[in-house]
């Protein structure tokens, strides 16, 4: 065998992701750790991400990040395929093509795949596992939202707890360790109107079958969720191993070089403007990688920014897939109007934005990883969530972590300006709005201790280490810190 190839086996884990950006980065980032206590670690994932990282850094094909090895296979479809518009189609056609796809991978890859610790999944591709069962390798999941939407699911799909349904849509929802949600704060996926039938599908067949998950890890903190993450602890434990963020957002910069990819290319002159800028006066807005908001709300936002008058960084994203209704575009007034306070870009260095003094909240569809970075950075939020985990994680800010507001949906659907307006002072200034920066300057302070050598989520990823290499006497998965 090759010295390389003898390598790679070596004590080695193969960790596999869904193809975006926020599924991948914090799965490159547990690789990191589990790089730093020995491991040899290997990300495979769809070709399309090989694609974006081309596109976005205009160099060569990266083959490795950080130490960690790419590994590409195809999900069936061509490059250019409308998944957008086809999610479900695509998802199908991911489950069906991904494992024997996955499976030639590691074939090709590895000479003897038995001597794979583990491969670890993400929640979108969950078939994974029976991949992993073909080679006789155990697998694990790192559950990438919040341990909550974890507890959710498992309790909703494993008809444990009474949700909504079309005969009675408006009923409240009481869970172990949760505070009662009404339906604007259920994850989209469990809602009778919920217009995605592939994510039930998908996660109804992967929560009545956990026991092919040896371990599931989660991308949070015990200190963060630690009344739901105990509520599971009788039925299938999850151990928080986050906030999986870039080491700069956590202070240890000095010890770990970040691990992750770029599927577009940041627009750096933002922070140059931003050091231009008071401490504490820009409002970010960004709605992640995914969601495109429709034309009325694109105009409420633009209305709202340009009328509290402060310096505002907002990233617009082109859509992937325009559509001729103006989703997803600025208002034709906007650039003209508010030329001289404040700045629109098509992606920007997110964190670098978060962490910056001049900042001082965010309007966010809290996506996962952005509600970390921004908990990591210490500034309030103001959650305007669309779909899938976002409403729950909405409602975990406002009520459970105390760290921001909450934009109010109109009965139509849609939002006021004036609405966002009241929100913004809110998180700008006044009594409610010191409360929420000291409560978000103490989350930052733990998300930092609990990385820190033998902090929580640190000592969760020994014991996962010691797990598959062997080197511990207990191996079911239940032991878990902070528990
Ligand atoms: O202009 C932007 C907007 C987002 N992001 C990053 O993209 C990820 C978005 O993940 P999230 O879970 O918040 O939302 P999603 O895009 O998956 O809906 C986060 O890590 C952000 O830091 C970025 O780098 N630049
Ligand atoms: O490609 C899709 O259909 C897709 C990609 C990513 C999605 O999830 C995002 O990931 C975050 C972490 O799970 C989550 O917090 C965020 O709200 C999602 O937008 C969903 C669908």
């Amino acid at each position: 065998m090759a010295q390389a190839e003898e390598k790679r086996e070596e004590n080695h884990v193969l960790l596999v992701a869904f193809s975006s950006q926020g599924h991948i980065n914090p799965m490159l980032r547990l690789g990191k750790r589990l790089a730093a206590r020995g491991i040899h670690v290997s990300l495979a994932t769809t070709e399309i991400v090989r694609h974006r990282m081309l596109k976005s850094s205009g160099a060569g094909p990266a083959d490795h990040v950080t130490g960690i090895e790419l590994l590409f296979f195809s999900d069936g479809l061509s490059l250019d395929y409308d998944w957008k518009t086809n999610l479900d189609v695509y998802m199908d056609i991911l489950g069906k093509q991904g494992p024997s796809n996955l499976s030639a991978l590691i074939k090709e890859h590895y000479t003897s795949p038995k001597k794979l610790l583990c491969l670890v999944t993400n929640p979108f591709v969950p078939w994974v596992s029976d991949v992993a069962a073909e080679y006789n390798i155990p697998c694990a999941m790192l559950w990438i939202q919040p341990c909550a939407l974890y507890a959710i699911y498992y309790r909703c799909f494993n008809k444990l707890s009474a949700f909504p349904t079309l005969t009675d849509p408006d009923m409240i929802v009481e869970l172990p360790g949760l505070p009662s949600m009404e339906k604007e704060d259920l994850p989209s996926f469990v809602l009778p109107n919920n217009p995605f039938g592939s994510f039930p599908k998908l996660f109804s067949e992967l929560f009545q079958v956990m026991e092919k998950f040896k371990w599931v890890l989660g991308n949070s903190f015990y200190e963060l969720e630690k009344h739901v993450i105990d509520s599971m602890c009788e039925l299938y434990p999850i151990r928080p191993t986050g906030p999986l963020v870039p080491p700069t957002l956590l202070g240890q910069d000095q010890e770990l070089e970040d691990a992750s990819v770029d599927m577009w290319k940041s627009d750096e002159t933002c922070i140059e403007w931003l050091t231009q800028q008071p401490p504490s006066s820009v409002i970010y807005v960004s709605f992640g990688s995914i969601v495109v908001l429709p034309a009325k709300q694109m105009e409420a936002i633009a209305t709202a920014l340009k009328n509290v008058k402060r310096p505002f960084l907002w990233v617009v994203k082109p859509p992937e897939f325009p559509t001729p209704d103006g989703a997803g575009q600025l208002p034709s007034w906007f650039l003209e109007e508010t030329k001289d306070q404040g700045q629109v870009v098509r992606w920007s260095p997110q964190t670098r934005v978060l962490s910056h003094p001049a900042v001082a909240c965010f309007i966010t569809h809290c996506g996962w990883n952005s509600m970390l970075e921004t908990i990591c950075s210490g500034i309030p939020l103001i959650a305007y969530p669309q779909w899938t985990d976002q409403p729950t994680n909405a409602k975990l800010i406002v009520d459970v972590f105390k760290i921001g507001v909450r934009i109010k949906k109109e009965g139509d659907g849609n939002i006021s300006s004036e609405v966002i307006e009241k929100c913004i002072e809110e998180v700008m200034v006044g009594p409610v709005a010191e409360q929420l920066r000291k409560n978000a300057m103490a989350l930052k302070a733990e998300a930092q201790k609990v990385v820190a050598a033998g902090g929580s989520s640190d000592e969760n990823i020994r014991l996962f280490v010691e797990e598959i290499t062997g080197d511990s006497c207990k191996k079911d998965g239940s032991r878990n810190v902070g528990i």
